[in-house]
């Protein structure tokens, strides 16, 4: 039965951009012909890839959706000829999708709000148009990263910035890049709220023929790991710009693991949600596939760019780039030994290159990493690290 899938996704899903085989029906297009739901009302933040993704998705299941543009000719182009000029171009927009630059006439009447601006923006971007945001209406986050100066995850720059410590708000998280939700294909993610209820129902509203989605009640667990996969990305992209092959990736991810896990318990974080879809399906999603802007980033960082040259030229938002020098504060604030993002970290800064990163990383003792930790030894030092031990665990009993 399951040998079946592939061939009949095959027939059923385009290869290419949506708009090139018009006579070829994908699995969401059927959901959207099918879905028995009543149409109501979503509200999009966020004209990007990911806000333009996830507006096709609730479109194509029966949803009015609005986007709240920023730019004039994004707005008017998917008004006008349903199409996003700027990002995922290729893709037709359902009939259902349209866009406003006013916040007002697009929270209208909204059921359900999802929210894709970059973390870093988001504090601002909700301060000034809270004000038109019921304090009842579910707000769907699926921003990924650490707010740089606080260090706060997604599930505290919100409420803070709405000054609503009980707005509703749930995660949307997993291995989803935009452009493979937009070609309907197979695709698995996890909605977390600590209100079981509200989790269930965004989960309801998300769910289609194509997008299986599990819920969870863990949500700094499924926020720290959609943050620090976007650090761990950077690293894997880095192995592949140096011209070093899977041997070291796969080292470099497995290794990721072990110190996504220590940070992201110390975090609050429980272990089941770490091998999920949000943990390890989003982690190597990011860290081996070619559509990742942060595996871009280190790509890029390993072929000898500088920072000031690539995030000249990116048109998109890379979270790992303001999320590391956050992770790398945390880890130190909670004594976890994080070589990797201290690694990351100091590439990004210019304090070494790549190669001195990979060559820390392999040495045991790791004394490049160590000549440019600012924190006091006792915290990063080694006196207190078992760099032997493979689970990355640092008490006696987990040595082999
Ligand atoms: N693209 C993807 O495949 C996925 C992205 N995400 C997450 O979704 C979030 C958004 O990512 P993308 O849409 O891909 O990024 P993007 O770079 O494609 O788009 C970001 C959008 O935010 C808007 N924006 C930026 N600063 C703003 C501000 N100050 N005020 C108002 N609008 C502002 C931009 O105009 C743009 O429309 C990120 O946190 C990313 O990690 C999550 C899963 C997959
Ligand atoms: O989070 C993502 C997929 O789940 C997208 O990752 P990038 O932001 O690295 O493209």
């Amino acid at each position: 039965m399951l040998g079946k899938v592939p061939s009949a996704f095959a027939r059923l899903a385009p290869r290419h951009a949506g708009a090139a085989r018009p006579a070829i029906r994908s699995l969401a297009t059927l959901a959207e012909e099918t879905s028995p739901r009543r149409a109501r009302k979503v509200c999009i933040f966020g004209s990007g890839s990911f806000g333009t993704a996830m507006a096709t998705v609730l479109a194509r299941n029966g949803f009015n959706v609005v986007i709240l543009a920023r730019r004039e000719d994004i707005c008017e182009g998917i008004n006008k000829n349903h199409r996003n000029v700027s990002y995922l171009t290729g893709y037709p927009l359902p009939f259902n999708v349209r866009a406003e630059l006013s916040a007002e006439k697009a929270l209208m009447d909204a059921d359900l709000i999802v929210h894709s601006i970059p973390v870093q923006a988001t504090t601002e971007f909700l301060e000034n148009i809270v004000h038109l945001i019921p304090p009842t209406t579910p707000i769907v986050n699926t921003s990924k990263g650490l707010h740089t100066t606080t260090l706060q995850l997604m599930s505290e720059v919100i409420p803070a910035a709405l000054g609503r410590p009980n707005q509703p708000v749930a995660f949307f998280s997993g291995p989803t890049f935009a452009k493979e939700l937009m070609e309907g294909w197979p695709t698995g993610a996890v909605i977390a709220a600590t209100d079981k209820k509200l989790a269930q129902h965004v989960a309801a509203s998300f769910r289609s023929p194509s997008l299986r989605l599990w819920t969870s009640d863990d949500v700094v667990g499924i926020e720290v790991a959609g943050a620090l996969k976007n650090v761990y990305a950077i690293a894997a992209g880095m192995v592949e710009g140096l011209g070093l092959g899977l041997n070291t990736t796969s080292l470099l991810v497995t290794r990721a693991v072990a110190e996504m896990n220590q940070v992201a318990r110390a975090l609050g974080a429980r272990p089941d949600t770490l091998v999920g879809l949000g943990g390890m399906g989003d982690l190597m999603l990011t860290s081996y596939g070619g559509l990742s802007r942060n595996r871009t980033v280190g790509v890029r960082l390993g072929r000898g760019e500088d920072m000031s040259e690539i995030m000249g030229s990116a048109s998109e938002v890379a979270e790992g780039v303001a999320t590391t020098p956050a992770a790398y504060e945390l880890a130190s604030k909670h004594g976890i030994h994080a070589p990797i993002i201290e690694s990351v970290h100091h590439v990004l800064n210019g304090d070494i290159t790549p190669v001195d990163a990979l060559m820390a990383l392999m040495d045991q003792n790791q004394e490049v990493l160590s000549t440019h930790r600012s924190e006091p030894e006792n915290i990063l030092g080694q006196g207190n690290v078992d760099t032997d031990s493979e689970t990355g665990n640092i008490s006696e009993s987990d040595r082999a």
